[in-house]
């Protein structure tokens, strides 16, 4: 793809002090300055050593390597040339262990935009979005998929930025017409399918949350996890919409791991991955729905870092394209009303216990990520880091209990000098 260059970065230079301004750097379609990945930016910019050295630094190594590519099967490629979605895979080693055989896992993230303008009937748009995912789930199970998670709330427009409430009628109960969708899948390719929606409980007075339903692999559901933390953050409006979850930090164990649901805004509390992590998570999924001007320099570090600090995996997934809403909305920031979100910016991708993570999926192209992750790595970057057991948590919950008292005092000591009079 060529560049349609649009300048990232002006530099002035007034009374010998220099500015840097940055400007409007990703392109109208969603492209990095015509790249779909800041990955293929660089491999295509750079010369080879060069390139090899910076992903080197900003992938990591995976016991000393770079992640290797794993080859998909035929059926699965072409699904993507067909339906032009974005398909890479990478696989995650471990050491050889003496008492243990490996504990391979394959696991898939799915991101992708809406199928239908926001005005077309809602029945229609969900509808749409079942079929524009249909191939991108075939092409998992003919990858021989073990786990798959798709984006937060992937069955509707991310409509919680207008504050209408008639956008509630996507909700569903958890064994509603999405998880039907999936079950399917679950049951023909034996997959577990992390299914990420807007929830109505029916039994509590037809409420709503946001919710992950964990299939089973043998289309049955496991449980669910409702989203912690509820942003407050520009757009962001969802508090108009739903609780924050009332169900803890729960690890599912599954066919083929422990796995757990960490949704999106959740990513900022460092508490709420460590919870997952101290019940046990393998594998940690971060189903997302976030754009570019607020949250992407962020992208890339918070959930690399849980995986570090937490000896999990991590899997990063974020919805693509600018959804348009039929009425503008303020975000009592004092800029014009508009219409749109802005630009979900996609780059779903894997982070591991040892610091090393796959590139990233298209910045705005439909797209499965698929990894092979030995999970034997979790143990062993405890056993070499040694987090789990130079937390000092007992400090920690020590001064948690004091902190949310209505009296804490925090334990500060100043300078005396600092109140002296001179
Ligand atoms: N969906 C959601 O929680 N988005 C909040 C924005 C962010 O965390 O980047």
């Amino acid at each position: 793809m060529e560049s349609n260059g649009e300048k990232a970065v002006v530099s002035s230079s007034e009374n010998g002090k220099s500015e840097t301004e940055t400007t409007e750097s990703s392109s109208k379609d969603g492209s990095i300055c015509g790249f779909d990945s800041l990955h293929h930016l660089l491999q295509e910019s750079l010369s080879p050593p060069l390139f090899q050295e910076v992903s080197r630094l900003l992938l990591g190594l995976n016991c000393g390597k770079s992640l290797e590519t794993i080859a998909l099967p035929e059926p699965a490629r072409a699904l993507s040339s067909k339906h032009d979605f974005d398909l890479q895979a990478y696989s995650f080693r471990a050491d050889k262990e003496s008492l243990r055989g490996p504990r391979l896992v394959r696991v898939g993230l799915v991101q992708n935009g809406i199928a239908l303008p926001t005005t077309a009937p809602f029945s229609d748009q969900k509808r749409a979005i079942f079929q524009k995912l249909t191939p991108i789930i075939e092409a998992a199970g003919a990858s021989g998929v073990n786990i798959i998670c798709l984006q937060e709330a992937w069955m509707m427009p991310f409509a919680f930025c207008t504050r209408e409430k008639r956008w509630c009628e996507f909700a569903e109960p958890i064994d509603g017409e999405s998880t039907e969708f999936l079950q399917e899948f679950a049951r023909k390719y034996n997959m577990v399918i992390i299914n990420p929606i807007l929830e109505r409980d029916i039994k509590h007075g037809e409420t709503l949350w946001n919710t992950a339903v964990i299939i089973g692999n043998h289309g049955n559901i496991i449980g669910k996890h409702r989203k912690n933390h509820i942003p407050r953050v520009g757009d962001f409006n969802e508090s108009t919409y739903y609780m924050e979850g009332n169900t803890g930090h729960p690890v599912f164990e599954t066919a083929y791991g422990k796995i757990a649901v960490n949704i999106c805004y959740g990513r900022h509390h460092p508490l709420n991955w460590l919870a997952f992590g101290l019940n046990g998570a393998e594998i940690v999924f971060n189903p997302s729905a976030t754009v570019g001007e607020l949250s992407e320099p962020m992208w890339p570090i918070e959930a690399r870092n849980a995986a570090i600090a937490n000896s999990y995996f991590v899997g990063s997934i974020n919805r693509v394209g600018t959804e348009v809403f039929p009425n503008p909305f303020t975000s009592g920031d004092g800029k014009p009303q508009h219409a749109d979100f802005g630009h979900f910016y996609g780059s779903s991708h894997f982070s591991a216990p040892d610091a090393s993570c796959t590139p990233s999926l298209s910045r705005y192209k439909d797209g499965l990520m698929v990894s092979d992750l030995d999970l034997n790595l979790c143990r062993q970057l405890k056993d070499k880091w040694g987090f789990r057991m130079t937390a000092r948590y007992e400090m920690y919950s020590y001064l948690l209990a004091r902190y949310v008292k209505p009296d804490f005092e925090p334990q500060v000591i100043s300078d005396p000098l600092l109140r002296r009079s001179t």
